[in-house]
C-alpha cells in the first residue's frame, strides 16, 4: 500500500508521478486539450481513481484486472495496482488511444532517445570489440553482468533518485549466475524484458550470446505493448536498438545481424502480451503467456518491476526463499534486478544483517542488484 504519509510507496505516488507529468509536458510540445487532462490527471491523483474512459477500447481488460480498486482512493489500493494504472492514465491523457495526432505518440520517446544516442551508449558498444575475443566463461559472466547493471539505466528512477546516484558503491546481494547457467539449456530461454536503451542493449547482447555461442535453440523476448513506467522497452524499442547497434558498426553491427536473422527465422521471437502492462503479480498469468513459460528451460525476468510482480509485491522478510515465492512459476526461473524497491527475498540473515549495519539504505537506491534462480 502507499497509504503512510512519508514512506517510500507514498512519496512515489504523491512526488515522482507529478515530477513525471511536468517531465513529460516539458518533453513534449502539447495541445491545450492535453493540458487539460495532464492537468486533470495530476489533481485526480490525490484524491479518487477514475475508471477508464467509457470509449476506451481496453475498458473491459482494465475491469477485468480491477480488484474493486477503481472508485478508491489512489493510496489506499495496493501499490503495484496504483502505479501501473498511473501510466495507463497517462497514455490517455496525452491522447495516446484517440483517433487524431497524438494518436501512438510515445510521451517517453524523448527521454529514451536522448538516452539512446548518448555517449556512453557508444563506449558500451565499443567495449563488445574486446569482449567478443575473451575466454567463453568470462564473456558469460561479463555479459550477465552488463544486463544487470544495465537495469540501473531507468529513467524513472534516474529522473528523481537524485545526482548521486552514478557514485554510489554498488554490491550484489544475491549471486545465482551458476545455477543460471547451467538452465539455459539448448531448448527455449525466455527473456522478459525491462527498460530501453541503456538496459535492453546488453539484453539484446546476452540474446545473441545464447543464440550465438551457447547454444541455445530460441529466444522469446517479452516486452510492453505500451509505453509504460517511462523507459519499458517495446518492440519500437527493440527496432530502434538494433538500429543504433548496426550504426555503431564493429561486434555490435554484427551482433545486429545476427539478431536480425535470428528474428527473420524465428530463432528470436517477439511478444508484446497486454498482461505484460497488467497491475498484477505473475501468479495471475492468462494461459498463453503461462504456456511460453512452462516451455522455456529458463526465463529470465528483467528489473525491479518484473521481480515485485514474481515473487509478489509484498512486505516479505528479506529471507524468505526465492524458490518458495517463485513455486507457483510454471518453469525455472531467474532474476536480474537492480534493486528500487522495497521488495526483497532469497537473502541470507548474514547479507539482511550486514546491510543493515551500514546503516545505508539498500532497498530502493538502485546501488545494490541481485541475481536468483530456481531449477
Ligand atoms: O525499471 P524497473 O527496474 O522495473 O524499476 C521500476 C521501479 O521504479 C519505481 O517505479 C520507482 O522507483 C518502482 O516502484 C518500480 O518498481
Amino acid at each position: 500500500m502507499s497509504d503512510v504519509p512519508g514512506s517510500f510507496t507514498w512519496r512515489v505516488l504523491h512526488e515522482r508521478h507529478p515530477s513525471l507529468i511536468a517531465r513529460v509536458r516539458e518533453a513534449t510540445p502539447y495541445d491545450a486539450r492535453r493540458n487539460r487532462a495532464l492537468d486533470a490527471l495530476l489533481e485526480e491523483i490525490e484524491g479518487i481513481m477514475a475508471p477508464p474512459e467509457d470509449s476506451a477500447h481496453d475498458r473491459d481488460l482494465w475491469e477485468s484486472w480491477d480488484r474493486g480498486h477503481i472508485g478508491r482512493r489512489w493510496d489506499e489500493v495496493p501499490f503495484l495496482w496504483a502505479e501501473s494504472y498511473f501510466y495507463r492514465r497517462l497514455l490517455s491523457a496525452v491522447g495516446y488511444f484517440e483517433p487524431g495526432p497524438w494518436r501512438g505518440v510515445d510521451p517517453f520517446e524523448p527521454f529514451k532517445q536522448a538516452e539512446l544516442e548518448g555517449e556512453a551508449v557508444d563506449e558500451e558498444l565499443r567495449e563488445l570489440d574486446a569482449l567478443a575475443d575473451a575466454p567463453a566463461g568470462e564473456r558469460d559472466q561479463a555479459l550477465i553482468l552488463r544486463a544487470l547493471w544495465g537495469n540501473r539505466a531507468d529513467l524513472v528512477f534516474r529522473i528523481s533518485a537524485g545526482p548521486d546516484l552514478a557514485d554510489r558503491e554498488a554490491g550484489l546481494v544475491a549471486d545465482d549466475s551458476a545455477l543460471l547457467w547451467s538452465l539455459a539449456g539448448t531448448g527455449r530461454v525466455c527473456l522478459v524484458a525491462d527498460n530501453a536503451g541503456s538496459e535492453l542493449l546488453p539484453d539484446l547482447v546476452l540474446i545473441d550470446h545464447l543464440l550465438h555461442a551457447r547454444g541455445t535453440g530460441q529466444v522469446i523476448l517479452h516486452v510492453k505493448p505500451l509505453p509504460y513506467y517511462v523507459s519499458d522497452a517495446t518492440v519500437t524499442d527493440v527496432l530502434a536498438c538494433l538500429r543504433r547497434m548496426a550504426a555503431a558498426g564493429g561486434e555490435a553491427g554484427r551482433v545486429a545481424g545476427r539478431l536480425r536473422a535470428a528474428i527473420g527465422s524465428d530463432r528470436l521471437v517477439l511478444r508484446a502480451h497486454a498482461f505484460s502492462c497488467a497491475p498484477l503479480p505473475y501468479r495471475e498469468m492468462p494461459v498463453g503467456m503461462r504456456d511460453d513459460f512452462a516451455s522455456a528451460s529458463l526465463t529470465i525476468m528483467k528489473g525491479d518491476l518484473n521481480y515485485r510482480r514474481l515473487v509478489g509485491d509484498r512486505a516479505w522478510p528479506h529471507t524468505t526463499p526465492f524458490a518458495e515465492t517463485t513455486a507457483y512459476f510454471p518453469g525455472p526461473v531467474a532474476a536480474l534486478r537492480t534493486l528500487k524497491s522495497e521488495v526483497a527475498v532469497g537473502l541470507t540473515g548474514g547479507t539482511v544483517e550486514a546491510l543493515e549495519r551500514t546503516g545505508r539504505p539498500w532497498l530502493t537506491t538502485g546501488t545494490h542488484a541481485l541475481i536468483q534462480a530456481r531449477a
